[in-house]
C-alpha cells in the first residue's frame, strides 16, 4: 500500500487539518501518518486557542516515521510559528522527500490567524523550494506575492511569481473569488484551468486541506502532477456537495461520500 505523510495542526472539531488530512488519505486509498505542529481548540465556528508543539518535538516525530517507515508524498498544512518553520525544513532536508505537496495555511475560515506574520519569511525561503506542488487560495497568494489578484490575468500574474519562489508547480484556488471556483495550474511552462461550479452551501470548513491530502495521496499512487491535481478537484467537489451539516458554522465536507456509493451502501447516513 502507498503511503502519505501530514505535517500539520490538530483541528479538534475534524473537519479542517491533521483530521481531514487522514481522513482523506483514507478515503483515496492510502496508508496515512501524522506529525502535529500545533493544537487547536477549534469547532465548525471558531478556533478558541492555539499551544504550539514544541519544536524538538516536532522533529523527533519527523525523524521517527522517516527512520522507519516509507513516505511516498508528504503534505505540509498548518506550520504557526517562524521556530516550527525552521524545524520542519530542516528535518524534511535531512530525507529529501520527492513529493511534497504545500498548503500555504495562513488563516482560518473564521479569521484566527494560523501563521504567525514572521513565519511568513521563513516560509517563502524554507519550504516552498522544497515544494513540488504550492496550492495558495487568493488571500494566501496575495500576501506570497505582494499583489491584489482581482481578475484571472492577476491568477496567472501570481502563478508566475511564487513559483519563482522555487517551488515545482502552483495550483492558486479560485474559491474565494465570486462565481465558479476554477483553480489555476502552472508548472512554469503551461496553465490549466481546472473548471469548477460553485456549489452553494456554508460547509465548506477545511476544503483546502481535504484538496491538497487528496493530491498528495494521487502522487503517493503514481499519478503525475496535473492528473493528482484534476483527480483532487473531482474529489473535492463531490466533498463539498455532498458536505456534512454538522455543529452550527462552516460544517466538514464529506470524504466518504464517493466510497459509500461505490460499496452501495446508499442507506448509510451519509
Ligand atoms: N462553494 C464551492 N463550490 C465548489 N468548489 C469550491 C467551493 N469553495 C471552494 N471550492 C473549491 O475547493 C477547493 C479549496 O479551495 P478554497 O479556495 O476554499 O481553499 P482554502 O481557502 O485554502 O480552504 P480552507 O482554508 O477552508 O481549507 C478549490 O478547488 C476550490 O475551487
Ligand atoms: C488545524 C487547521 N489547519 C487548517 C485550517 C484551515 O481550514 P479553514 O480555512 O477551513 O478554517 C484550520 N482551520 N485548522
Amino acid at each position: 500500500m502507498k503511503t502519505a505523510l501530514t505535517i500539520a495542526g490538530s483541528d479538534s472539531g475534524g473537519g479542517a487539518g491533521i483530521q481531514a488530512d487522514l481522513k482523506a488519505f483514507a478515503a483515496n486509498g492510502v496508508f496515512g501518518m501524522s506529525v502535529i505542529t500545533a493544537v487547536t481548540a477549534q469547532n465548525t465556528q471558531e478556533v478558541r486557542s492555539v499551544q504550539n508543539i514544541d519544536p524538538a518535538i516536532i522533529r523527533d516525530q519527523i525523524e521517527a516515521v522517516f527512520d522507519d517507515l516509507p513516505v511516498d508524498a508528504v503534505k505540509i498544512g498548518m506550520l504557526s510559528s517562524a521556530d516550527i518553520v525552521r524545524t520542519v525544513a530542516e528535518a524534511l532536508k535531512k530525507y529529501s522527500p520527492e513529493l511534497v505537496v504545500l498548503d500555504p495555511v495562513m488563516v482560518s475560515k473564521g479569521g484566527h490567524h494560523l501563521l504567525e506574520q514572521d513565519a511568513i519569511q521563513a516560509l517563502k525561503e524554507q519550504i516552498i523550494p522544497i515544494a513540488s506542488i504550492v496550492t495558495p487560495n487568493i488571500p494566501e497568494a496575495e500576501v506570497l506575492t505582494g499583489k491584489r489578484i482581482l481578475t484571472q490575468e492577476d491568477m496567472k500574474e501570481a502563478c508566475i511569481t511564487i513559483k519563482t519562489l522555487g517551488c515545482r508547480t502552483v495550483l492558486l484556488k479560485g474559491g474565494h473569488f465570486d462565481g465558479p471556483p476554477h483553480d489555476l495550474f502552472f508548472d512554469g511552462e503551461e496553465f490549466h484551468w481546472i473548471e469548477g461550479e460553485r456549489i452553494i452551501t456554508k460547509n465548506t470548513h477545511g476544503t483546502g486541506c481535504t484538496l491538497s491530502s487528496a493530491i498528495a495521496a494521487n502522487l503517493a499512487k503514481g499519478a503525475s502532477m496535473l492528473e493528482a491535481v484534476k483527480q483532487a478537484k473531482q474529489f473535492i467537489t463531490i466533498a463539498i456537495l455532498h458536505s456534512l451539516s454538522l455543529g452550527h458554522g462552516h460544517g466538514p465536507t464529506n470524504h466518504f461520500y464517493e466510497l459509500y456509493q461505490k460499496a452501495n451502501l446508499k442507506n448509510s447516513r451519509y
